[in-house]
């Protein structure tokens, strides 16, 4: 991972302002604890960290945190367990949920954590480097549910190199999005690059430019892009550029752009790219991080009605400090 940045240096700059406490569930993970430790000497948010291990505090003290910004709760052990329950059954009792089943759950750190931010104990939620996507955003799906006016909440990764930040979407969450959902993505994540500072140019991308492939994949993707230049042009607020469906060297490279797609407005110099199901969007993020060294911080969550933002099991915890910023700038 490069610590220089552009992006990196300007996230940690606004969350120092932004002054949020984000609580993290996994406090029984040395890179979460490592994390903690960084943030609270930069003095860049408030934490809460939760976890069932004895040696939270005697781990963080030895990294040097700064304990006067950081609250270690043992869920089970925790006063605001019964509230939590309670709210977490009127919430969800219309699916079946019981009492007894929900004082069960709320123990489980990631329920707990979620309730936290649902009930303002907390401006944002960071897990995933234990737990896997599905048993991170499904709680948060379930408790904290889309922003209004949102139909589908997705997830993206801001991939950063150098002076260079791009946006994937989606890398995370919805498996098989059709047309519409394609859209609904491409719209939030469209508004996640204005919200830090970035002009969308956006690419739905597949193995066709402008008709050049055929199949039902490519039709896929055609239409897709369809509904999502339509769904900019009526819904998006701000200066945008987009395009598709375009192969990503056509919508990456001024060059291969010039020859394969010469109409296009992005002439090669896409910064977002909308990829057309989890496989492939999942897969050009791990590609990019692990062959060309970018940083990857997400899978960050866009439609949600408050921040929870996931990780990977295979982050760093430089990354958890970036995405710690994200989520504290995001709460605002
Ligand atoms: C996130 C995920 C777990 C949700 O699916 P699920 O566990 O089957 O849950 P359900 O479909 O029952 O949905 C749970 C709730 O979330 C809601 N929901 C699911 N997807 C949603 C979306 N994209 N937008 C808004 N709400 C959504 C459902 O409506 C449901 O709400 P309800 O329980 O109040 O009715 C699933 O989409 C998933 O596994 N995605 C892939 C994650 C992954 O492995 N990524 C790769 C690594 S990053
Ligand atoms: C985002 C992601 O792919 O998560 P994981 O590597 O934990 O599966």
């Amino acid at each position: 991972m490069e610590t220089n940045e552009k992006f990196r240096q300007m996230i940690l700059a606004r969350a120092k302002d932004l002054q949020k406490h984000i609580v993290l569930p996994e406090g029984d993970d040395p890179r979460t604890i490592a994390a903690a430790a960084e943030v609270s000497k930069a003095g860049m948010a408030d934490l809460t960290i939760l976890g069932y291990s004895k040696s939270i505090r005697e781990q963080l003290e030895s990294k040097g945190a700064d304990m006067s910004r950081i609250n270690i709760v043992c869920p089970s052990d925790s006063p605001g367990l019964k509230d939590y329950a309670e709210a977490f059954y009127e919430l969800r009792k219309h699916k079946g949920l019981t009492l007894e089943k929900a004082f069960d759950m709320i123990k489980e750190v990631s329920y707990f954590a979620t309730m936290m931010v649902k009930m303002d104990h907390a401006d944002g939620l960071v897990s995933g480097a234990v737990h896997s996507s599905a048993d991170t955003i499904r709680p948060a799906l379930q408790i904290i549910k889309a922003a209004k006016g949102v139909k589908t909440v997705s997830s993206m990764f801001f991939m950063c190199r150098g002076e260079e930040t791009l946006l994937f979407a989606d890398s995370g969450l919805n498996q098989e999005p059709d047309a519409d959902q394609i859209a609904d993505i491409t719209l939030s994540t469209a508004y996640t690059a204005k919200q830090f500072g970035i002009i969308p140019k956006i690419a739905v991308v597949g193995y066709s430019t402008k008709g050049s492939g055929v199949g039902p994949l490519a039709d896929k993707v055609r239409a897709a892009a369809k509904a999502a230049i339509a769904k900019m042009e009526s819904d998006f607020d701000g200066e945008y550029y987009i395009d598709g469906e375009l192969q990503f060297d056509a919508a990456y490279v001024p060059e291969v752009a010039a020859k394969k797609a010469p109409e296009s407005p992005l002439k090669g110099r896409a910064n977002t790219f909308i990829f057309p199901d989890l496989n492939t969007g999942n897969t050009c993020y791990k590609m990019a991080e692990r062959l060309a060294g970018m940083s990857a911080y997400g899978p960050i969550l866009q439609g949600i009605a408050k921040p929870v933002n996931d990780l990977s099991r295979g982050c760093s915890s430089d990354d958890i400090v970036a995405t710690i910023a994200i989520t504290a700038i995001q709460s605002v």
